[in-house]
């Protein structure tokens, strides 16, 4: 039995992209959930993270489109946006995870807790956004969307043109105690959903949330640490970390060491805001104490992967 912090990809929560709709999500939600609980059967203690990219951005073009119908309605800060955000995917996974446990008579209870996660306020992120956030767009579009609405727009690894906002580093998890206590006492946690709201520690120890999403991989890298635990699972849309990816001569890794991501890295190999940040979140972990490891793999090869069966796994 291992202690294992999971963190969920985009494809673990919306199936079809463009079917954003509440019912699409907790219909994936409730597929995700056989894979988590799969573990959890496995004898495993599992805590959940999640990212919140598109959901995080759609919530705010909500109020910003009922904003430009009557000025009257408040646009919703973005911080206010990342916790709704939470607590929207968090109320789909805990709902699935609770029916799937039910049905397999597993007695544990499972929530998600609304977390925040402490950035630093000089955090160069915050002068160069990287972050993708909501739908994917055209070119054209893209390009009104920047006049119009004064956005920062990028094309997002092959798929599209989408906004993008600040993603600071995670620094520390306010709800940290909450989450241990639970953890500890045997219950199925979900936490630092869409890397947690980002708040900036002011010097009397009060909280403020930023403008920023935090990148779920790096914070889930973070609650692995805060809590000891023995692997950090990354779970995507494909079941191996490649080189020359989507080249004639792409290769799938079965095995990753710290020192070869790093030159993979320095090479170009890891697209930025999609498989970058999942390697060095996993060379992070396996480098910050002996023993531990990540491993990056397909939802639906969780379970094989953590058997050793397939999955790229990266150790120091
Ligand atoms: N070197 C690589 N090896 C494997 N996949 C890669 C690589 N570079 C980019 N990718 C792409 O990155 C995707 C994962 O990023 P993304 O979809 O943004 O993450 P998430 O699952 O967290 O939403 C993979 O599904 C794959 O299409
Ligand atoms: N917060 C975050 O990393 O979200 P995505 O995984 O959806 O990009």
């Amino acid at each position: 039995m291992a202690r294992i912090v999971v963190a969920l990809g985009g494809n673990a929560l919306q199936a079809n992209p463009k079917d954003i709709s509440a019912e699409a999500q907790l219909e994936t939600c409730h597929h995700t959930a056989k894979a988590i609980v799969d573990l959890i059967e496995d004898g495993h203690e599992v805590i959940i993270a999640h990212g919140n990219g598109p959901q995080v951005g759609q919530i705010v073009a909500t109020y910003e489109a009922a904003n430009a119908q009557d000025s009257s309605k408040p646009v919703m800060p973005f911080p206010e946006c990342g916790a709704m955000s939470q607590g929207y995917i968090g109320y789909h996974l805990q709902q699935a995870i609770r029916e799937e446990m039910l049905r397999r008579d597993i007695k544990k209870s499972v929530a998600a807790i609304v977390t925040q996660v402490v950035v630093d306020k000089n955090d160069p992120g915050f002068k160069n956004p990287t972050k993708p956030v909501g739908s994917f767009f055209t070119e054209e579009q893209a390009k009104v969307l920047m006049a119009e609405k004064g956005y920062v727009m990028k094309e997002d690894a092959g798929r599209g043109w989408r906004r993008v906002v600040p993603s600071p580093m995670p620094v520390a998890v306010v709800e940290e105690p909450i989450i241990k206590t639970l953890v500890e006492a045997g219950h199925v946690v979900i936490t630092v959903g869409g890397g947690g709201v980002p708040v900036i520690m002011k010097e009397d120890g009060s909280l403020e949330g930023v403008a920023a999403v935090i990148d779920k991989d790096l914070a889930s890298e973070k609650v692995a640490e805060l809590l000891d635990a023995d692997e950090l699972v990354i779970l995507t849309a494909v079941e191996k970390v490649a080189i020359n990816f989507n080249k004639p001569n792409q290769k799938d890794l079965d095995t990753l060491t710290v020192e070869e991501a790093e030159k993979y890295i320095e090479e170009g190999h890891f697209a930025p805001g999609s498989m970058l940040p999942k390697v060095k979140a996993a060379v992070m972990f396996a480098n910050s104490k002996p023993g531990r490891k990540a491993i990056i793999t397909s939802l639906e090869k969780a379970r094989e992967a953590l058997k050793g069966l397939t999955g790229t796994v990266i150790t120091r």
